[in-house]
């Protein structure tokens, strides 16, 4: 039952509605092509009532990690600043997307995260990324799409990456 709901994206659908209604309700009048707008309504209210009683609204976790790594750029024109071997204190942070499970209250522990995450983050602390296979060009999103595929089979529901390299650059990725 949850696989069938999850499939129909019940809370995409709800939104949907919703602005649909609203649009609806500025408008005034003409109901036109919204001939279908009480079933709508009501199938809003039955799927909600249906998701707080069976306690299964999806949440947003994340989970944070750093590492220290030199990199340079090497297809960078020369004269670039980024040609130049550099390092950085690299943020990651690992959001997975799921139902909150009713016994537990969580979507996945903490913890499962890190254990899958931590031994992937330590094989680049400390390094020259460049030196990585897959990580001969280290940009941010090349570093990003090589962490998410480490990532990806092993966490089930895993969302987004976001990846900083500094205080003000980063990338977000979420998948291929
Ligand atoms: N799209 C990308 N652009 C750049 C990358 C990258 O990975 N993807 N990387 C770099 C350099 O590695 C650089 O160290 C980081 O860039 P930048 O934001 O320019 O760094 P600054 O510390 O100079 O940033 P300021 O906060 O603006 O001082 C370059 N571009």
């Amino acid at each position: 039952m949850t696989l069938l709901i999850f499939e129909y994206d019940p809370l995409t659908e709800i939104t949907r509605n919703q602005v649909a209604i609203r649009n609806k309700i500025r408008r005034g009048g003409d109901w036109g092509h919204f001939s279908r707008t009480t079933d709508d309504a009501l199938l809003q209210v039955s799927i909600t009532m249906y998701l707080s009683m069976v306690n299964i609204y999806k949440m947003n976790i994340y989970k944070q990690f750093t590492f220290d790594a030199a990199h340079f750029l090497p297809k960078v024109p020369e004269g670039h600043k980024c040609r130049a071997m550099h390092g950085h204190t690299y943020h990651i942070t690992v959001f997975v997307s799921g139902p909150v499970m009713e016994d537990a209250g969580w979507v996945i522990d903490f913890s499962e995260i890190k254990t899958v995450c931590k031994p992937v983050v330590d094989r680049l602390d400390h390094t020259l990324l460049n030196e990585i296979p897959g990580l001969e060009n280290p940009t941010a999103e090349n570093v990003a799409r090589w962490l998410w595929r480490q990532f990806k089979e092993k966490i089930p529901g895993l969302q987004k990456i976001e990846l900083k390299e500094t205080p003000t650059s980063g990338v977000t990725y979420e998948g291929d």
